[in-house]
């Protein structure tokens, strides 16, 4: 319980492979949208659900460090990389807010942040329906990826009805329902469209074009330093 704080704490997991602008814009509007006392960047060790990183943990986790190290109120943890680097197998979101919830105590609000894609894969997650007994779910909005249960509750509006839509349908809440309650809300929010990706960036830097301004500075000097990702010349 040392590492126990006060206010909401926001958890935002991702593989940052590396770490991007709309990653910061998305915890930085989370902090503010949904009053998040700080936001806590979980860079995973090896990413659930898809291919493995092109960049090895300890990169990744490096770009998240120096990025956040001018931002106050943005922390990163490393317990994901740990762990995967102790004991081979995927890094699992549960595990970590299990853990966040013996952290932090039983009554800390804890908000889990995920973009609309992220989300709309929930169902697929290992053991997905006790995430809401840890943490509540915030949603981003991200272009190309409809968060389609904004939409429900409307009839004909072409919602579906999955477990996922029926959980929101009950869960859903507003930025002000996080601090009453230690988890178990699913808040969507707005935040600025930027149609930016990990992947187009791997792709850019594979060819080598400029990534600058795609990326935090902090995050283009180290890319540059270590030669990742740029499999041709340039910059
Ligand atoms: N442009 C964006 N807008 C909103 N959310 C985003 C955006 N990019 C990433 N996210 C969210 O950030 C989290 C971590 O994403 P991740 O590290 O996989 O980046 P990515 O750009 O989606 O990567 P890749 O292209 O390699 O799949 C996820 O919840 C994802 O939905
Ligand atoms: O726990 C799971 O089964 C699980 C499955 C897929 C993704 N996640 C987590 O979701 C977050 C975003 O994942 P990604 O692939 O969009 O970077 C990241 O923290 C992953 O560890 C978690």
């Amino acid at each position: 319980m040392s590492d126990a704080g006060t206010g909401v704490l926001g958890l935002f997991g991702g593989t940052f492979d590396p770490l991007h602008i709309a990653h910061l814009r998305l915890a930085i509007e989370a902090r503010e949208e949904l009053g998040l006392a700080d936001v806590r960047f979980i860079p995973a060790g090896n990413p659930a659900l898809r291919d493995a990183p092109h960049c090895p943990a300890v990169h990744r986790l490096a770009m998240v460090e120096r990025a956040l190290a001018t931002m106050p109120g943005f922390s990163v943890d490393a317990s994901e990389v740990l762990s995967a680097e102790a004991a081979p197998g995927p890094s699992y979101t549960i595990d970590t807010l299990e853990r966040q919830r013996r952290l932090q105590g039983a009554q800390r609000p804890l908000v889990l942040l995920l973009g609309a894609d992220a989300f709309a894969r929930l169902e697929a997650w290992h053991r997905w329906r006790e995430l809401f007994e840890l943490a509540h779910i915030a949603v981003a909005t991200r272009p190309g990826h409809e968060l389609r249960v904004m939409r429900s509750g409307i009839p004909g509006d072409g919602a579906g009805d999955t477990a996922l839509d029926r959980e929101f349908a009950a869960r859903r809440g507003a930025a002000a329902d996080l601090a009453g309650a230690p988890a178990g809300r699913i808040v969507p929010f707005a935040i600025t469209a930027l149609e930016v990706s990990a992947s187009a960036i791997r792709r850019r830097l594979a060819q080598g074009l400029s990534v600058r301004h795609l990326v935090p500075d902090a995050v283009l000097d180290y890319i540059d330093s270590h030669q990742i990702y740029r499999t041709q010349h340039g910059h």
